[in-house]
């Protein structure tokens, strides 16, 4: 193995364990779409999954960008895979989309900013599958449903915006050199390509879950006065004790389109 000392505040642990590698493969949708890869590290994903799709790598470590350049330098003149050297978030500012046509993003995340980057992919119109490898923690608040403890901001955007979404499998931490503290999971989500994530529904969704754990009605004013709360809640027909892991995604919605058209 290549003498790499990983680094920390890149969240780099390198998954090694060849059984988690294959399966991760044998997870690929089978379609025509293109390949992202989010931290591509010393290349062992990447490696399988430039035999079967053209894909581009986003790596921010320059050091490790050095080791794939010439690990991978037959690919990349083939044109099969697109090494850029850069951080994948301002990628995402400066360009919108990670790639122009129809796209996967299969990755081994940066844990320190994994919630982030599915946020994103969420974003990206021409993402249509995220099957990313994240603390099970996160996973699990991902494919969250209504009324359970995790039921979030988060578990309501996937159930709105997806098709599928589930934790495909979980990973220890001896899979990977060095090991992380957390368990891991491959968490899958098949996009709604129809639906389209508002950036203020998010803002929104956050005020609403600012103190989880108390009443609904009390977070929401800081959006809206106590009786367009009242009155809200008559009209949808909301319980006024009810907590923001206990109203269904659906509702989130059309609380969100009444604030935001005023009619409250
Ligand atoms: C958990 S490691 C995964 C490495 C490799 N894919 C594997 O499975 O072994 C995360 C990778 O993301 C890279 N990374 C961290 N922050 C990044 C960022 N902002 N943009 C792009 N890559 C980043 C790290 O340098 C590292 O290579």
């Amino acid at each position: 193995m290549e003498k790499v000392k990983a680094k920390k505040q890149y969240g780099q642990n390198f998954l090694k364990d060849t059984t988690i590698l294959d399966k991760i493969i044998q997870s690929m949708p089978n379609n025509n779409n293109y390949v992202v890869e989010i931290g591509p590290g010393l290349g062992d994903l990447t490696k399988n999954l430039v035999k079967y799709k053209d894909m581009t790598a986003y790596e921010v470590d320059t050091d490790l960008i050095g080791i794939l350049k010439s690990k991978f330098a037959i690919e990349i003149e083939e044109g099969r895979l697109k090494l850029i050297h850069t951080d994948v978030l301002e990628a995402w500012d400066k360009q919108k989309t990670l790639h122009d046509g129809k796209y996967d993003l299969i990755a081994n995340l940066p844990y320190y900013i994994a919630t982030n980057i599915i946020l994103r992919a969420f974003e990206d119109r021409a993402c249509e599958n995220i099957i990313v490898m994240v603390q099970k923690e996160v996973a699990e608040k991902f494919t969250a449903k209504v009324n359970n403890k995790e039921f979030s901001s988060l578990g309501i955007i996937t159930d709105l915006m997806s098709i599928d979404a589930r934790i495909l499998f979980d990973v220890p931490p001896e899979s990977f050199d060095p090991p992380p503290k957390v368990i891991s999971s491959i968490l899958y989500i098949k996009k709604d390509m129809n639906k389209f994530l508002d950036k203020d529904f998010n803002k929104f969704l956050k005020a609403c879950f600012v103190q989880p754990r108390k009443k609904l009605s009390k977070n929401l004013t800081s959006v809206l006065d106590k009786n367009s709360i009242s009155r809200m809640y008559e009209e949808l027909n909301v319980d006024d004790n009810v907590r923001p892991h206990e109203v269904s995604s659906s509702l989130y919605s059309q609380m969100h389109t009444r604030v935001k058209n005023g009619r409250n």
